[in-house]
């Protein structure tokens, strides 16, 4: 799937460093930092200069080959950094689950080579890791094409979509989650009218995605959150599609703060509430979405905003990062392997076979 104007890739691994693209200075500057430690790693997974729960997941597979790549040794020691640095970077964001599916599936591969085949040698160790992590980044750059093709089926010419927060290419490898349909769209020479949410506090929607489609040359509206309502009353929304942070064994669904609401509103307008995300978001072991940790992040994300202090100051502030909306109120979850539908227990368990 070729566009005209292919999104920015917001991690390139540059052979002997991480380019990673500071998403906070978007959209206004496009820059590129050099990281070169698993510290460099966390740091910009915890302050969203890489943000989409798979990006942080490939930014810390290769987190953790920075993270080993000095360390001396047998393959046992070298294997023994790679879990301290894994653990290390677990620690960076609680919610999106493919930090943790990146991070298990290094550790996976390390140990499967020392025990499943015999691996002694802690550099050969080591370049496996780079491997690894340059595999998951394919992959998922796969993955999202192929969500795009299966999304695709439930949009037609035409079509008005709704977007919450980022779910993008800025969010994956590439092409993302939630708009990866609308690319695939555009290249079909359908007409999509997509309205997206700016998306408080932190703004992915209108720094990032109506960034993300205006370079796209795909036709963008930006709306304020509280905006939402108004629109779908007017008609103008056949269809909402969002990404996912980690979607529960029973479907409920972690997403972006604010993407409960949204799913409420479709509801109420007769409006289908599509989910997007690779099956590695989707988390077998976490049975509800009571379970999913949800975290909150500083209050100036808050009361500081437009250059300017925007609350009173010692107003007590929550600010939580995401919310779980019911599976009740999502019509599908669209994955690489095709459309799942309630009942959704039954139903993810046969995705993974
Ligand atoms: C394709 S995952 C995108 C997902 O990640 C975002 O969260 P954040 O920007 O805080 O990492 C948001 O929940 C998006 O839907």
């Amino acid at each position: 799937m070729e566009t005209a104007q292919q999104p920015l890739q917001s991690v390139v691994w540059a052979g002997d460093h991480l380019d990673l693209l500071d998403q906070r200075l978007l959209p206004e500057e496009i820059v590129y930092l050099a990281l070169t430690t698993a510290e460099d790693v966390w740091e910009a997974i915890r302050h969203l200069k890489v943000r989409g729960a798979p990006a942080i997941g490939i930014a810390a597979a290769f987190g953790v080959y920075l993270g080993v790549r000095e360390v001396s040794g047998d393959a046992e020691q070298v294997q023994a950094e790679i879990n301290r640095q894994a653990d290390y970077l677990a620690t960076s964001r609680p919610t999106a689950v493919n930090l943790f599916w990146a991070l298990d599936r290094m550790k996976a591969k390390a140990d499967a080579l020392l025990t499943g085949e015999g691996l002694r040698d802690g550099e050969v160790l080591k370049e496996a890791m780079l491997s690894e992590a340059i595999q998951i980044q394919a992959e998922d750059e796969e993955t999202c094409r192929l969500i795009g093709e299966h999304a695709l089926t439930l949009l037609h010419d035409g079509i008005g979509v709704l977007t919450h927060c980022n779910a993008g290419g800025l969010a994956t490898a590439k092409y993302g989650t939630a708009l990866a349909p609308l690319y695939l769209a555009q290249e079909r020479g359908w007409n999509v009218k997509v309205f997206a949410d700016e998306t408080r506090p932190v703004l992915q929607g209108s720094r990032l995605t109506a960034f993300e489609l205006q370079q796209a040359g795909i036709d963008v509206t930006l709306i304020c959150d509280n905006m939402a309502a108004m629109v779908m009353s007017k008609g103008w929304v056949q269809a909402v599609i969002v990404g996912t942070d980690r979607v529960a064994a029973n479907g409920d669904v972690a997403n972006k703060i604010g993407t409960y609401g949204v799913a409420v509103l479709a509801k109420a307008h007769g409006i289908p509430f599509y989910v997007a995300c690779p099956m590695s978001t989707i988390d077998l072991n976490t049975p509800t979405g009571a379970e999913i940790p949800i975290e909150e992040r500083n209050e100036e994300e808050v009361t500081e905003g437009f250059g300017k202090r925007t609350a009173p100051r010692g107003v007590k502030v929550f600010n939580p990062a995401f919310d779980v909306t019911p599976n009740e109120y999502v019509t599908a979850i669209i994955t690489e392997k095709g459309v799942v539908q309630a009942p959704y227990g039954e139903n993810l368990r046969k995705l993974f076979g």
